[in-house]
């Protein structure tokens, strides 16, 4: 079970402010909140989130994934998310490369597709192991509900802001139709001794939200123009909400969907195991990714202004995230060319 009581973030590590948004004030249409987001999302793509009322279900997420995490090796193999490119399931440590060079990720992860927590108890996309199951009226399904509307709420907003038609993004994230929209616990492994070691390696998104939840830091951000990577801290309390692709390329490139990674937490930190938790918002499977110029002059004119950037991908939400989950597999590493493959909208040859 993840620990309560957790060492402090070293106070003498550097890490990167974000803008505090209160999830309230957004549900009731404050302006300076909306402003504040607004501001947030087109800079670094990345805020704090407070009062959004997801902690308990939180808590309940970690519990399952501790008991699924403590399942046998042979049993989570099971339900592992295999090398086609699809994400649902379990991935064991070691099944990602971090990196053009090929280095191992540290993490396991159990992802749970919104589509089948919506249908329980039937089965949408996949099964689970039967911890999974175990937790799924209680947690599950209404943790997933509950990001579902925090982040619907954000997307209504940007839709506005971007002069969208009312539906426009509502229609591109139907909880009707079947997508990648998934949520994650994520767990690494005391990393004390293997201080060097990337758990997550570089990346962006591949949806158009995420709502993270952790506890121990790690997280590393690469802020536009600087050759660093820095930490957000964990703030109790406040979830760590970001762009993914998906956005950063419905709003030709309004939005941001910035590099990321996780790295071993810092200071005494890193004896702890790290558990975090995701929610990811994806367009539907068959939505097409590209600017929507016909639909808002401001997209159209952001376009125009950044004629060395290509918004038009040709191909649909599923094929995006296909693509880079397959390429992301050790077993379907052939070279450096392969992790440029599974790379996002936002690509730094040397970041690692
Ligand atoms: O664990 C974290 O803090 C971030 C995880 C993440 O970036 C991801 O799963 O996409
Ligand atoms: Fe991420």
């Amino acid at each position: 079970m993840p620990s309560i009581h957790f060492p402090e973030f070293p106070a003498d590590v550097p890490t990167h402010p974000l803008l505090v948004i209160d999830y309230p004030l957004l549900v009731a249409g404050d302006q300076a909140e909306i402003d504040k987001l607004w501001g947030a999302a087109t800079n670094l793509g990345f805020w704090y989130l407070k009062n959004h009322g997801a902690d308990d279900l939180a808590e309940g997420m970690f519990q399952m994934a501790a008991d699924t995490m403590h399942l046998p090796m042979e049993e989570k193999l099971k339900f592992e998310q295999g090398d086609a490119g699809n994400s649902f399931g379990y991935k064991a440590a070691g099944a990602n490369a971090v990196d053009a060079t090929g280095q191992p990720d540290t993490v396991e992860f159990i992802n749970i597709a919104k589509d089948d927590a919506l249908a329980w108890p039937k089965q949408a996309r996949r099964a689970y192991p039967s911890s999974v199951n175990a937790h799924m009226v209680e947690t599950v399904t209404p943790f997933v509900k509950k990001s579902v509307e925090v982040n619907d709420t954000v997307l209504q907003i940007f839709n506005d802001r971007l002069g969208l038609p009312p539906d426009a993004l509502k229609k591109r994230h139907s909880l009707a139709e079947y997508s990648g929209s998934e949520t994650r616990v994520i767990k690494n492994p005391p990393s004390a001794h293997t201080p060097t070691k990337i758990a997550i390696g570089a990346h962006t998104d591949f949806g158009s939200l995420s709502f993270l939840h952790n506890r121990l830091g790690g997280l590393q951000v690469l802020v536009p123009g600087s050759e660093d990577w820095q930490y957000i801290k964990p703030l109790p309390g406040h979830a760590i909400c970001n762009i993914g692709d998906a956005l950063a390329l419905f709003s030709g490139g309004i939005l941001r969907s910035n590099l990321h990674r996780v790295v071993p937490p810092p200071g005494a930190q890193a004896q702890q195991e790290r558990w975090s938790l995701v929610y990811f918002t994806r367009p539907g499977n068959d939505v097409e990714l590209r600017a929507l110029v016909e639909d808002s002059k401001i997209v159209a004119d952001a376009v125009a202004r950044t004629p060395d950037k290509n918004f038009e991908t040709g191909c649909t939400s599923f094929e995006w995230f296909t693509r880079r989950i397959k390429n992301q597999r050790m077993n379907n590493r052939t070279g450096p060319e392969t992790w440029m493959n599974s790379r996002g909208t936002e690509h730094r040859v040397n970041a690692t």
